[in-house]
């Protein structure tokens, strides 16, 4: 049974009035145990949600993978623990290509995440680009590759995955389920060839990319689909509840 799970991206929104209306509106929520509800501020404010979420679990954005030293405005593993993290975004097609984040370093990000006991939620997806070109599956599995390659197999099941396709982040143009659950497949095939279906099998593999309540529910219904990741629908907490709810009635 894999884990449902359902992340809030919050990405660089919010102050500290909007963290105290989120947190009380999430606090007051009432999360069907069966889908693990996951929420990811900017890491400014992760200690203040961290001490005040009561269900939900919290993940940063973005981390380095050293332990610490001489590496300015970096946040390590152990910082994000010590701040009450349990999960951490990781390759982030933003990071990706605003801040030309390459395979290698999500690799060693991942790599240090597990090492540490923090869960990698592992963001893959491709471009509009090589979507029409018909490279988007090549593209994928070279990024989940990379992405696993600095763990032994029987770690691959801590990690997370995410597809975000980049055509459909902040767009409002979700990928068909159909769509979505087709790259699903493939990342889960591509588990399953390098550590074998027993592992595959154990890892959630979220979708994200303008999720939202209308769409949630039958994204989350494709038998590869363990959930989402989202962005903007994240940041208004009844449209949020209701994804949450719409995972719940797929499990
Ligand atoms: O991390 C979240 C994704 O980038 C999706 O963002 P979005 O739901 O605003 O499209």
């Amino acid at each position: 049974m894999r884990d449902l799970i359902v992340a809030g991206n919050w990405k660089m929104n919010g102050n500290r009035q909007f963290i105290d209306e989120m947190m009380s509106g999430l606090n007051k929520a009432i999360f069907s145990e069966s889908v693990k509800v996951v929420v990811c501020p900017p890491s400014v404010y992760l200690l203040d949600v961290s001490q005040k979420a009561k269900t939900v679990k919290v993940g940063a954005q973005n981390m380095y993978f050293e332990d610490g030293g001489a590496f300015t405005g970096e946040l390590s593993p152990s910082m994000l623990i010590d701040v009450g993290c349990s999960y951490v975004v990781v390759g982030h097609s933003e990071r990706r290509e605003i801040f030309a984040e390459e395979d290698v370093l999500v690799a060693k990000k991942v790599s240090a995440a597990v090492r540490h006991c923090l869960t990698p939620i592992l963001c893959v997806g491709e471009s509009l680009e090589h979507r029409n070109s018909g490279q988007f599956f090549d593209v994928i599995a070279r990024q989940v590759k990379i992405g696993l390659s600095l763990l032994n197999a029987e770690n691959f099941a801590d990690v997370v995955v995410a597809y975000e396709p980049i055509w459909a982040i902040g767009t409002g143009q979700t990928a068909s389920p159909a769509q979505a659950q087709e790259v699903h497949e493939l990342i889960r095939k591509v588990i399953t060839e390098l550590a074998g279906e027993n592992v595959s099998e154990r890892i959630s593999i979220l979708y994200g990319g303008s999720v939202n309540a209308a769409s949630a529910q039958e994204l989350f219904s494709q038998p590869d689909i363990d959930g989402g990741l989202v962005g903007g629908a994240s940041l208004k907490i009844d449209e949020f509840i209701a994804i949450c709810s719409a995972a719940a009635e797929v499990a």
